[in-house]
């Protein structure tokens, strides 16, 4: 048995403490549990777990010796691997050359691949997670569920490198899962606990509860909380981490009416191929219309076009009364409508440009142009005001979008919609993914305000509950299509699984 040991672990980036003073024992044999506020240090720690960051006080112990992780290499032979959130598969390749990608394997002689062994090597990897995905299959052509049980297996293959259990770092690993896929994923944790340590970082209190051991909380880069999972539940869990006591959202759910019938948005036959075909619905002002599905089942693609990015083959897009929806996203802007996109970092956002840029560079200029310096007092003023609302973690307005963790960069390119003085409708792409749970009421309680005062809302959700949370009506989508309808809003809110079924 061997055990990993934080001691004292500091990391500042220039004025901004991200990890302070802990203290932190991974033991083989058991899942700890990572949970924390958006901006608490988790993905620090993580960097720093796997070689990707340098503590600048405190050391790392490995059966109390210490060691020094200045690269990822360096983790690896260590044994430690992390399976990302954003995979780190390469599409073009196959699922045997990514397994070995990064490790220095038999199979390769002189540069060149002996494929039987590689394969056969893959094989043996995926074989310990058990399942059966063919090895010389190119990665672009699997679903994403396999595409995650091979970057599982490629992790993996650092145990035959090293001869010390492995730790498997897991950076919220079921956000794009279904429920059943999740389920598998904990049956293969479950099955490797009894040889690796695990951390498990999710913002998902009831996933991390039901996975881990032990659960540590972290509070601005502090370890405010470590317990047993059998000594905590769910609501001290989210008390320990946001500092306040959870409201119930289906009492709020109740108080909610719609505010009118006449429909904003009209959409009649909408296809746009492969994506989906024969989509219709129509959606009142201040009204919220949740929409499930898969990952594939083209709900994503249907914000898109409802925003301009993609041209539809057929059907119609009926706005506000006009006889054509969003030509452009430009369009869709000039009509009133958002669009918060489910991969924030490549679509939402400008890396390089500060938190206040990036506020306002969609509305900027709504104030008028006469009074430069006013209109531009005024800009700000209406960013600072929702980032101070939505509870942005930094250190100061100007520093780069990038400086920010990733909760807290998904709260601005949310603020940046919010600022629009004519924004009608908001197109919500997963919303809350990556939220910790205070910051998701938040943002929930923000939008139902919204939508008290007209504001009309399309979401895609993340899970189901957050679905029955928020909805007033749902639909299910399924390879493209329109599978079942349901209206909470009428008082009968359906069950978890027939809406589940109407998915998948
Ligand atoms: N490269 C960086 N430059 C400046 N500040 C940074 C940098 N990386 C992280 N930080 C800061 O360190 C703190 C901890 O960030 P970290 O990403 O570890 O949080 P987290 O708990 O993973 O958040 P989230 O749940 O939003 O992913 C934050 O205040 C963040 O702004």
């Amino acid at each position: 048995m061997g055990s990993l040991a934080l001691r004292g672990v500091r990391k500042a980036y220039g004025p901004v403490v991200a990890l302070e003073g802990l203290d932190l024992e991974l033991r083989v044999g058991e899942v700890v549990g990572l949970v924390g506020q958006n901006g608490s240090g988790k993905s620090t720690l993580l960097k720093i777990l796997s070689g990707l960051a340098s503590p600048d006080r405190g050391e790392i112990l490995l059966d109390g010796e210490p060691i020094l992780l200045d690269s990822a290499a360096a983790a690896a032979r260590y044994g430690i691997g992390m399976v990302h959130q954003e995979q780190s598969l390469i599409p073009n390749l196959t699922v045997a050359e990514n397994i070995f990608l990064d490790k220095a394997h038999a199979s390769k002689r002189f540069g060149l691949y002996n494929w039987p062994a590689l394969n056969r090597a893959a094989r043996l990897q995926l074989q310990k997670l058990g399942v059966d995905i063919p090895t010389n299959k190119r990665v672009e052509d699997l679903r994403f569920s396999a595409r995650q049980q091979v970057e599982f297996a490629k992790v993996l293959a650092i145990e035959e490198m090293v001869d010390r259990p492995p730790l498997i770092l897991f950076d919220e690993p079921t956000s794009l899962l279904t429920p059943d896929e999740i389920q598998a994923l904990f049956a293969q944790i479950n099955r490797l606990r009894a040889r690796a340590s695990i951390v498990f970082v999710s913002h998902r209190l009831e996933e991390v509860l039901e996975i881990s051991d032990r659960v540590v909380v972290l509070t601005d880069g502090r370890k405010v909380a470590e317990r047993t999972k059998q000594s905590i539940d769910r609501e001290e869990l989210y008390e320990l981490m946001v500092g306040r006591q959870r409201v119930d959202p289906s009492i709020q759910h109740r108080d909610r009416h719609v505010t009118g019938a006449a429909p904003l948005l009209e959409v009649d036959r909408l296809a746009s191929e492969p994506h989906f075909h024969g989509i219709s619905f129509k959606i009142g002002r201040g009204e919220i219309l949740g929409i499930a599905g898969v990952l594939g089942s083209g709900a994503e693609e249907l914000c898109r076009a409802l925003f301009g990015a993609i041209k539809p083959d057929a059907g119609t897009i009926a706005f506000n009364g006009g006889a054509s929806g969003p030509g452009s996203p430009r369009a869709a802007v000039q009509l009133g409508i958002g669009y918060l996109p489910s991969d924030r970092r490549s679509e939402g956002m400008l890396p390089g440009r500060s938190i206040t840029e990036n506020a306002v560079i969609t509305y900027g200029g709504q104030y008028g142009w006469k009074s430069w310096l006013l209109s531009r007092r005024k800009e700000r003023e209406a960013a600072q005001r929702w980032i101070r609302r939505l509870k942005v973690k930094m250190d100061k307005e100007g520093a780069p979008i990038s400086s920010l963790s990733g909760g807290n960069q998904q709260k601005v390119i949310l603020a940046k919609w919010l600022l629009g003085r004519n924004l009608r409708l908001l197109l919500l792409d997963h919303p809350s993914r990556g939220l910790d749970p205070g910051a998701r009421d938040d943002l929930f309680e923000v939008v139902r305000e919204q939508v008290d005062k007209g504001l009309s809302v399309i979401f895609v959700a993340d899970t189901i509950a957050e679905l029955l949370e928020l909805s007033d009506r749902i639909i299910v989508m399924r390879d493209g299509e329109v599978t079942a309808e349901f209206n909470p809003a009428l008082g009968a809110l359906p069950r978890e699984e027939d809406i589940v079924a109407a998915m998948v």
